[in-house]
């Protein structure tokens, strides 16, 4: 059998236009959803396999992307959303009544990813954001309860997918955020 990481990349994955203007997230509920508005596309889309990024019911990995956050704003039933974990880096905002996580937002203002919010972009109502990059914390899954032993299958198959898996962010990330610690130093 197949190894299952998300539904959005299970059957391979499907391309952004390019172009993409932005679109309305959605929460899970069925009256009353909590609607998030994005302008523009999406960036440096990822499967991660953290224990704290929201997963979908049976998903091994988080499908999860960032935006400047001033082209995010809560449309509708805000006040239905909470904040997960207030001492986390990146502060998740969820929906109370279906646990769906909307957006992600870092409110330290020295860190390296400052001024970029956290979303989820398979709860676009609309088509064609840019598609997953890459996979990160693929070795944290074992912490959500994958078995070592599984972790050969699940690394092939996100490879076979074209995600190049990776146990911390990708290196282009991960030199983003040398270099902001670097000239943090340096200052
Ligand atoms: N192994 C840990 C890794 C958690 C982690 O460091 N997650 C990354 C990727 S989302 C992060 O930047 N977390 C900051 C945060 O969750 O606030 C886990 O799975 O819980
Ligand atoms: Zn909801
Ligand atoms: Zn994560």
């Amino acid at each position: 059998m197949t190894v299952a990481l998300h539904p959005s990349i299970d059957n391979g994955l499907k391309q952004g236009t390019g172009h993409f203007a932005g679109g309305t997230l959605a929460c899970k509920c069925r009256d009353h959803q909590v609607k998030v508005g994005i302008k523009g596309d999406v960036a440096h889309n990822h499967a991660c396999g953290c224990t704290k990024c929201w997963k979908p019911q049976g998903a091994t990995f988080s499908v999860v992307a960032v935006v400047p956050r001033q082209n995010l704003t809560v449309l509708e039933n805000g006040d239905k959303l909470q904040i997960v974990d207030a001492s986390a880096v990146i502060q998740r905002h969820a929906c109370k009544a279906c646990g769906t996580h909307m957006f992600g937002r870092i409110e330290n203002k020295n860190h390296p990813f400052y001024g970029l919010d956290f979303i989820h972009p398979e709860l676009f109502q609309e088509q064609g954001s840019q598609a997953p990059q890459f996979a990160a914390f693929v070795s944290s899954v074992i912490e959500s309860g994958v078995k070592p032993e599984q972790m050969a299958g699940i690394r092939s198959r996100l490879k076979e997918i074209g995600l190049e898996p990776y146990d911390c962010l990708s290196p282009a990330l991960m030199d983003a955020i040398a270099t902001h610690v670097a000239k943090a130093k340096a200052a």
